[in-house]
């Protein structure tokens, strides 16, 4: 998995997506499918997008008793996606679940997908994981904290903001894989993310990928915005 950067498909239709997708005629992409196009298209997106050449994160962000988790992952594991997650806050036993329900789905002779889990969502701020989250600790300790856990239960790595990426990799090593939301240009609005870092600086940071959405998939051009964002992880525009 060469490419760092995934394109979150955060669109209500398959036939939104086509219509992103005719942007970049010639590329195989790493896409991400959530919540949105997930609930809305169910497996079928997930078949056309394979059947395209696109590797998958599918970013359903399970979180839920260990014996739901487990059930639903082996379901997912039959899809072939790349990526599959869970929210490590869900705990040791739940993430291990996720884990086993993977390996049971798995077709034999096929790769199970990389697990990896949210430690806290980029739209979190320190002041909201204190006053409405009731967690007492810095932002940077408690991140770690869930990685920690992740890597315990034998996860292939996180989602975090790339400003967290310096201390996981310290602790949990440089081969737990880092995955980046809160990706934005230095002149484009950050909306409802809260912990937003430039490809740039994400690159410098050692993020292993970057999602990045709206910053494309919004961009009048999403192609030249494409583009752009390949300059700047090359270091060769820095804004
Ligand atoms: O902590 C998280 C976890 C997941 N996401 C997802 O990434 C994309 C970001 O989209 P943008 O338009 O670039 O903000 C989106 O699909 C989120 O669900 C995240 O942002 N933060």
């Amino acid at each position: 998995m060469n490419d760092p950067f995934i394109i979150a498909l955060d669109f209500p239709t398959e036939k939104d997506v086509r219509a992103l997708l005719q942007s970049f005629p010639r590329e195989s992409l790493f896409v991400k499918v959530g919540m949105e196009l997930y609930y809305q298209e169910g497996p079928e997106i997930i078949h056309y997008l394979k059947d395209q050449g696109h590797r998958i994160f599918l970013d359903l962000k399970l979180h839920d008793i260990p014996n739901t988790v487990k059930r639903a992952m082996k379901g997912l594991a039959r899809f072939g996606v790349d990526i599959v997650n869970v929210h490590a806050a869900g705990g040791t036993r739940m993430m291990e679940a996720a884990l086993e329900g993977l390996e049971a789905g798995t077709p034999s002779g096929t790769r199970r997908p990389y697990c990896i889990a949210v430690t806290q969502l980029t739209s979190t701020s320190e002041q909201m994981l204190h006053r409405e989250l009731w967690i007492d600790r810095p932002m940077e300790e408690t991140v770690l904290h869930y990685a920690a856990l992740a890597k315990q239960s034998g996860l292939d790595g996180v989602v975090c903001s790339a400003k967290e990426v310096p201390l996981v990799r310290k602790h949990c090593g440089e081969a737990f894989l880092t995955v980046t939301p809160g990706i934005r240009f230095a002149d484009d609005e950050k909306s409802d993310q809260v912990r937003v870092v430039t490809p740039y600086e994400a690159k410098k940071l050692g993020a292993s990928f970057i999602v990045i959405g709206r910053s494309i998939t919004h961009a009048e051009n999403p192609a030249a915005a494409y583009e752009r964002l390949q300059r700047e992880w090359k270091g060769e525009e820095k804004e």
